[in-house]
């Protein structure tokens, strides 16, 4: 059964052959070509960039066609592309954005739409909303009259670098070479290289295979690298580089005596980060790890975008250094957004994605790869030891989130029982503030706090912890799961 085509916190995505069909993915393409034209920047033309799973390449082709019917210029990327990547070409192109099709790192039944506008970020609210009414518009057969939706007779776009009938010349465009002369003006690969490094690579079969290697290979680095073949059925796993699903990584880090493991998720924004130890290096440590780096080491000054659910250790961190916090709902977008317009140094969320000052409002996780690597590189230890040195000095937090699989009727019981959730307490803590940004979060006066939200790409309610204790953190959640009724 087909679901309504709704894009949540990053894109359209559905089950491939039941919502996610060749039909509705030109119809997508239609609204976002009207989109584009009707801002008057569709002649500038789209990237198309596309990763790893079934059948990408005949469905990159039919969003060339509909782009090209409607005179909307085509930059396909060669080959399968990660977000970042295609985020990047926007800028090399001067184009009106990009269309990735990805599902991330969903299952592999799945896929999905990104639309990625001019500036290189995934695309904010107003944007995916007048993107889904020109969807529904088309749907109901309704005219629209402020952009053509029908080639004029006689008349095509061109799919630019095209030089044969084919739609894709794919040697004549590769961003690759300019999208690694981006990372490396940020990175210091010369510190890398100085450090004599070992570090194995995980690309989780997706769209990032061969970048991370490349650029640290030509550093120097020993790399060793896994599941780097296109396989859309992701080796019986997710494409999402958890501390779960990453134990091969941490296996061979490991028995490799290597300085670190990196992994990317299935098209590469998320990073994944194994410590010479074998510890997974969860993102609410990295973030703080690298804002850090950034003050002390690299010497930045500037404000901090973080969303509801992430560390508030960067706060601390922040204070300290006389910075400011910009605290946005789940969803790079909004990070993005704080990046361009705030002047924020970092941008990152708990669910690991981050970008810096420099680069693009994407998420980027070879950037992140790349910069843990300057870390080790820099301070001549491993994270986890660089970690203690933070704790030491800004306190430690222990933060969790639980996924709690739920079914349409109970998200709509849990959802309506958020409306009126006001506990005074919880853990003992009295609650002493309220933000209702995206879900509930209550906070509590020893600065511990939960936040309850709906995901907006998978089935699932979240339950975000974050505490000064284990202890604390396992009564809260306790306390929650009992509140809402979710044992
Ligand atoms: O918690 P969700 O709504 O499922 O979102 C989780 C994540 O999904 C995608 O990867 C988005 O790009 C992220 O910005 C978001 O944090």
């Amino acid at each position: 059964m087909s679901h309504k085509i709704a894009f949540g916190t990053d894109g359209w995505r559905g089950i491939i052959a039941d919502d996610f069909t060749f039909d509705n993915v030109r119809l997508v393409t239609r609204a976002v070509a009207a989109y584009v034209n009707s801002q008057g920047i569709g002649q500038r033309g789209l990237v198309l960039g596309r990763d790893n799973r079934f059948l990408a390449e005949e469905f990159a082709q039919a969003v060339a066609e509909e782009l090209i019917k409607q005179e909307i210029p085509v930059y396909l990327c060669c080959g399968a592309s990660p977000t970042p990547v295609t985020a990047y070409a926007i800028t090399l192109r001067k184009a009106a954005g990009a269309i990735m099709l990805t599902a991330s790192h969903n299952p592999p039944p799945y896929n999905g739409f990104k639309f990625i506008p001019e500036y290189a970020g995934p695309a904010l609210p107003h944007i995916t909303k007048e993107i889904e009414e020109n969807i529904r518009r088309l749907q109901a057969g309704e005219p629209c009259d402020f952009y053509k939706l029908e080639p004029a007779e006689g008349r095509y776009g061109h799919l630019i670098e095209e030089k044969s009938s084919q739609i894709c010349d794919c040697s004549e465009f590769s961003p690759f070479e300019d999208y690694v002369g981006q990372v490396s003006e940020i990175v210091d690969l010369e510190a890398i290289r100085r450090a004599g490094l070992k570090i194995v690579i995980d690309p989780m079969y997706g769209a990032g295979i061969g970048y991370l290697e490349h650029i640290l290979g030509n550093a120097g680095v020993e790399t060793e690298v896994f599941n780097n073949i296109r396989d859309p059925l992701f080796g019986g796993t997710l494409p999402e580089p958890t501390g779960k699903s990453l134990t091969e990584l941490k296996n061979r880090v490991k028995v490799g005596g290597a300085h670190l493991g990196l992994a990317l998720d299935g098209d590469a924004d998320r990073f994944g980060i194994i410590d010479s130890n074998g510890e997974y290096i969860t993102p609410n440590q990295f973030l703080p790890l690298l804002y850090y780096h950034l003050l002390t080491v690299k010497n930045w000054r500037g404000p901090v975008a973080r969303t509801v659910a992430t560390t508030h250790l960067l706060d601390r961190m922040a204070g300290k250094y006389g910075q400011r916090v910009f605290e946005s709902p789940v969803g790079f977008k909004y990070i993005g957004q704080n990046l361009l317009e705030k002047g924020c140094i970092i941008g990152g969320e708990e669910s690991g994605g981050l970008s810096i000052k420099g680069h693009i409002p994407e998420k980027d996780g070879i950037l992140a790869g790349l910069l843990a690597a300057e870390m080790v590189a820099h301070h001549g230890k491993g994270l986890t030891a660089i970690l203690q040195d933070i704790y030491t000095q800004f306190g430690q937090l222990y933060s969790e989130r639980l996924d709690i699989h739920t079914t349409p009727e109970l998200k709509t019981a849990i959802l309506e029982q958020l409306k009126t959730f006001a506990p005074g307490k919880l853990a003992g803590q009295q609650v002493v503030e309220k933000i209702t940004l995206d879900g509930i979060k209550l906070v509590l006066a020893d600065g511990a706090w939960v936040l309850i939200r709906a995901s907006g790409t998978e089935p699932l309610f979240r339950i975000y912890v974050e505490a000064n204790s284990p202890e604390q953190k396992k009564q809260l959640q306790e306390e929650i799961k009992q509140l809402l009724n979710l044992n």
